[in-house]
């Protein structure tokens, strides 16, 4: 008797968009995403898609194929004209072939319930995309504190833990870790200035800046935080945590689209 093969669609891991950033590497332009989120992705137990910059009339198709979104950290600063400002610091990287998909991406993204994952620039650019500003640097901020690493420390100190994030009441981070306070690591100069309408903050820094933060109108699970739990992060049981919470909710999202296809009439 020979054993029944699994179709590809009964085993196939959900597939998991992640947008690269846009780099010159010499005189030529490349797409690239860090390896630390891509494990991250497949920790949770999804596969990964890293996606070079579409086309805003690319969204749909792409959208089309996803399971998740997951928006990665990037030293490059989302542009701050999609928050009506200039540039504050013209020395600091920007990649606007990134933000000029990602923007329109994002809320497309949660309209269809598609589960999103958003770290650090991810976290900023879902702000931006759905109305916020950012600050420019946070660090000049009166009673702010100063939220970057420092370049020539060793990498493993620059995404060591910095500082606390306190987890706000009834969110999805209480759901998922209780109500308490964690330490966290803590690699940026933008943050949130104001957070876009209808977004439940889900933690702040002791100096009260958002540091995670919720669409809780969106049907599918969305989280965005500033810091980097991809770091090291099959080592941090909190990390695992919200990392599985995306993939099962990838995973349960992924079902429902299949039955629906399946119920779908055939077109004879
Ligand atoms: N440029 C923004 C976002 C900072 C950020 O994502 N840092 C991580 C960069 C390296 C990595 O991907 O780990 C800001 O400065 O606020």
């Amino acid at each position: 008797m020979t054993p029944a093969v699994p179709s590809p669609s009964t085993t196939r891991r959900p597939l998991v968009l992640v947008p690269a950033c846009n780099r010159l590497v010499g005189a030529h332009p490349f797409h690239i995403a860090g390896q630390k989120y891509i494990d991250a992705v497949r920790l949770a137990g999804c596969l990964p898609l890293v996606v070079p910059a579409a086309q805003p009339h690319e969204v749909d198709e792409l959208l089309d194929l996803a399971d998740g979104v997951f928006l990665t950290g990037s030293p490059s600063n989302v542009h701050p004209r999609h928050f009506d400002e200039v540039v504050h610091d013209p020395a600091l990287p920007l990649d606007p072939r990134r933000d000029d998909w990602t923007l329109p991406l994002i809320p497309r993204a949660l309209e269809r319930g598609i589960p999103l994952f958003a770290i650090c620039r991810g976290f900023q650019e879902a702000n931006v995309a759905l109305g916020g500003a950012l600050h420019q640097a946070v660090q000049e901020q009166p009673g702010l504190m100063d939220h970057r690493s420092r370049d020539g420390d060793p990498v493993d100190l620059q995404y060591g833990p910095v500082h606390p994030v306190m987890v706000e009441p009834g969110g999805v981070l209480e759901t998922l870790l209780g109500h308490m306070e964690f330490p966290v690591n803590s690699l940026h100069g933008q943050g949130i200035k104001r957070l876009a309408p209808g977004l439940r903050v889900e933690a702040r820094a002791p100096d009260g800046l958002v540091e995670a933060f919720s669409q809780p109108a969106a049907n599918g699970f969305n989280l965005a935080v500033q810091w980097h739990p991809e770091w090291q992060a099959q080592s941090n049981p909190i990390s695992v945590k919200l990392l599985r919470a995306f993939g099962d909710a990838c995973r349960t999202f992924r079902e429902r689209n299949r039955e629906s296809v399946r119920e779908r009439p055939r077109v004879p």
